[in-house]
């Protein structure tokens, strides 16, 4: 039983001193902290977006600016109802202080749809990622597997339920202004999308002893149209926009959705929206809980852009599947992280 072997993150903060297996290399340790927060990103108000005249242009205008400049924006006033937002939160922390053997119950090692997972998804990455997940494949309705949907607390399967259709609807009133915004048709964005796939990845980062040599989720971009994020006051949601040379820390804001606009949104609108360049960092005070939502397209859906202006080229080399897309972005990690661990063994300074 391998998976009884596995050491959680939860038992190794009971260490003084951090695992080398999560230690990063210098340049991608973090030099913000988790809690100083900069107020960059804008916060949207939903409310506007229901009205009509001057606040709904106002609300859209925003929307579309930041989705453009950062890729990233705060949503208030949504219609994701509160008292589940805050249940969600609390039973999703009582899964993740369960005894370790209970949570690996739902294992998600050996390719299963769903379930628990230490560390990281992509298995040959050399460091390790400060958290513990559970991840849940949500929509379409008919692929979920609830064998795979941990069955403690009691009351967590269907808040999720609950939770992801609530959450549909939201991101899908949000794809209706990014089409919009490009100038074509409400539905455009759905229809490319086939059939909106839905993925809910609940991050659990436990207190870290040394937590300035390590990263909670390293550095990356989301691969599908857009992630609703719900995460708790603790704050470590850092974003750079300039390849990483700086970072800001995302203000934490009760109830909110941090949206992010993922590699799909990049490709299918030409470049004009941010993929947005993310990451966790962890503290040495307390654990941290945040709950992303991905809205994703269909496998089989097509990466293209869908509108080019006059004599605007197309900043992808050809049209591929959604499955395709993810699975270059997957082995290009991959081999990074390879060559990375090469050049170190290669150099002596570093051993
Ligand atoms: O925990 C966070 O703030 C970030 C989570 C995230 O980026 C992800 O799950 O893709
Ligand atoms: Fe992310």
């Amino acid at each position: 039983m391998a998976a009884q072997m596995k050491i959680c993150v939860c038992e190794e903060a009971e260490a003084g001193a951090l695992h080398p297996k999560f230690i990063r290399d210098e340049e991608e340790r973090p030099k913000v902290a988790y809690d100083q927060f900069s107020d960059d990103i804008p916060v949207i108000s939903f409310a506007g977006i229901e009205e009509s005249g001057e606040k709904r242009a106002e609300a859209w205008r925003r929307i579309v600016a930041a989705s453009e400049d950062w890729g990233i924006f705060q949503l208030v006033d949504h219609a994701v109802d509160f008292t589940l937002l805050q249940r969600m939160s609390s039973l999703a922390r009582d899964f993740f202080a369960l005894p370790s053997q209970e949570k690996l119950r739902f294992d998600m090692s050996g390719g299963k749809k769903g379930g628990f997972i230490v560390s990281s998804h992509l298995q040959g990455e050399v460091v390790q990622d400060w958290r513990e997940i559970v991840t849940y494949f949500s929509y379409p309705v008919a692929a979920r597997d609830y064998s795979r949907w941990p069955d403690k607390p009691e009351g967590w399967r269907a808040a999720t339920e609950e939770y992801s259709r609530q959450v549909m609807e939201l991101g899908c009133k949000l794809l209706e202004i990014l089409s919009e915004a490009m100038d074509l048709e409400k539905d455009a964005l759905s229809k490319a999308c086939v059939n909106m796939d839905q993925k809910i990845v609940v991050n659990f980062y436990p207190k870290c002893p040394q937590p300035d040599l390590t990263l909670g989720l390293k550095r990356h971009t989301d691969p599908g149209l857009i992630t609703l994020l719900l995460q708790d006051q603790v704050g470590g949601l850092q974003a750079t926009r300039d390849d990483g040379n700086t970072w800001i820390t995302i203000r934490p804001i009760q109830g909110a959705f941090v949206v992010n606009l993922g590699d799909y949104a990049h490709y299918v609108s030409n470049g004009r929206f941010k993929n947005a360049d993310h990451r966790a960092v962890v503290n040495s005070k307390c654990s941290r809980l945040s709950i992303a939502t991905f809205q994703n397209p269909a496998p089989d859906a097509k990466v293209y852009p869908l509108k080019m202006g006059e004599g605007e080229e197309s900043i992808m080399k050809e049209s591929i599947t959604f499955s395709e897309m993810y699975k270059r972005k997957m082995s290009n990690d991959l081999e990074l992280a390879r060559l990375k661990n090469l050049a170190s063994q290669n150099n002596p300074l570093l051993n």
